[in-house]
């Protein structure tokens, strides 16, 4: 079965290893942990305080699954808890996704954002070092902050030179708005684990590898507010316009939805992951981009993209109204700023891993969309209802 014959991008058998992974109930953990449960003979200690999408894995249908035994899962919340060094002792590979990391925390919670994401990390990073284990963080690429072509007057031909906007994991700057823009909140706290990470690399040894996600999308994001997540809660962008495709509402572009962004498949994503996982001697001391260049739209065509998606495997008509725009004031409140733009070099993580992500916008979208429909139309239709029942 999976585990027969693996061999690494040299030709070396891939042995068994057990990877402590903290943040694995979250959005890419769940995928992570399926893709290692199916394909490969490794074993996870997974780490989180919810476990939601990953009960399928853990309380499988039929107790003979394959994997019953190389999964098991540890609620524990890593700001307080001494059981964490114990699991990092117990593995190979820890590979960190823990944190606090939709948009609409960092100017409203930026305490909790700047302590998640990296006050709490630094316990997970200095066990790393001092037990000599390879570590795996998930950073992300919104440590590039603004790209130095946003800073060119409107109508220069410079804007339109790729050096002045790709961004490189070796070369590019950190750019972020001034201190009241909390925005950049996340950004500068991933920064600064980062330059620990390296550091501890530079000085202590530590075997690390630092993933930088260019907007991972796919099933299983985040929540749906009042479905399975609190009412007022706002995820990021594929679960609030998801939100209101759902209940047929328009979709709020924020600032008149111009940034733009770059969308990867999840399972694209998941690939470049696992090549690092089972080539350390190709991914150790590296920073690698993950994103997919080809997939790039303003948040204004993603929203016009999906509701033409959302009409085709839903069977029900696009929205005749289909986008409205919100400031971000109204928004996300005070202090909330943007990239403008976010196209990943691909040279570093093609050299190290030969990864390149496959999936156009469309067809990831359309396989989203119909996950979303089947999973949360009929609750979302029951919910609307409610209201109008009980009067
Ligand atoms: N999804 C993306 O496109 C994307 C992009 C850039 C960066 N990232 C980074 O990747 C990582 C994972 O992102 P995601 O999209 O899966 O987010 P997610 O919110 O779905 O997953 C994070 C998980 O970490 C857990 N967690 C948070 N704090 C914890 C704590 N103190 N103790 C134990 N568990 C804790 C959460 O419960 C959650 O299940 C994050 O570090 C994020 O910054 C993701
Ligand atoms: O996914 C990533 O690579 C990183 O970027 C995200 O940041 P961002 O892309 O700004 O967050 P989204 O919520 O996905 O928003 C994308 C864009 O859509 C806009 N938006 C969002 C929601 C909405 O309803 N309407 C809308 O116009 C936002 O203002 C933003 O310009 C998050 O910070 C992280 O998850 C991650 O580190």
């Amino acid at each position: 079965m999976a585990s027969v014959g693996r061999v690494d991008l040299d030709g070396n058998a891939i042995k068994g290893m057990t990877i402590c992974m903290i943040g694995a109930g979250g959005f890419i953990g769940s995928h992570l942990c399926e893709k290692l449960m199916a394909e490969t003979p490794h074993k996870v200690l997974a780490v989180d305080v919810y476990s939601d999408k990953i009960k399928h894995l853990l309380e499988p249908a039929e107790a003979s699954v394959p994997w019953a035994d190389r999964i098991q899962f540890h609620r524990i919340n890593i700001k307080n808890d001494s059981r964490l060094e114990g699991l990092i002792k117990m593995a190979d590979l820890v590979i960190n996704l823990a944190a606090i990391c939709t948009p609409a925390d960092y100017n409203t919670r930026p305490l909790d954002t700047i302590y998640s994401n990296f006050i709490d990390a630094l316990p997970v990073v200095k066990y790393c070092s001092e037990n000599n284990k390879r570590l795996i963080h998930f950073s992300t690429c919104e440590v590039y902050g603004k790209t130095i072509g946003s800073f060119l007057p409107k109508d220069s031909p410079l804007r339109q030179d790729p050096a002045y906007f790709v961004l490189k994991e070796d070369a590019s700057p950190c750019i972020f708005g001034s201190i009241e823009k909390q925005r950049w909140s996340y950004a500068c706290a991933k920064q600064l684990i980062e330059r620990l990470i390296y550091a501890e690399g530079a000085e202590n040894d530590l075997e690390f590898t630092i993933v930088r996600p260019f907007n991972w999308i796919g099933p299983r994001m985040d929540f749906i507010p009042g479905i399975d997540g609190p009412s007022e809660g706002v995820p990021r962008v594929l679960a609030c316009f998801s939100n209101n495709l759902l209940r047929r509402e328009p979709l709020k572009l924020v600032d008149g939805g111009e940034s733009q962004r770059t969308f990867i498949y999840i399972k694209d994503a998941i690939e470049a992951v696992l090549l690092m996982i089972e080539n350390p001697a190709r991914a150790n001391g590296h920073i690698f981009n993950v994103g997919n260049p080809n997939n790039e739209v303003t948040v204004r065509q993603l929203a016009e993209m999906m509701n033409e998606v959302y009409s085709k495997v839903s069977g029900e008509p696009s929205l005749e109204v289909p986008t409205i725009d919100v400031s971000s004031k109204e928004f996300y409140g005070e202090g909330y700023d943007d990239s403008d733009k976010r196209i990943p070099d691909m040279t570093i993580i093609n050299r190290q891993l030969g990864w390149n992500p496959k999936t156009s916008l469309w067809d990831l979208l359309e396989s989203t969309l119909t996950y979303q429909h089947r999973t949360y139309a009929a609750a979302v239709k029951q919910a609307i209802s409610k209201p109008l029942a009980s009067n």
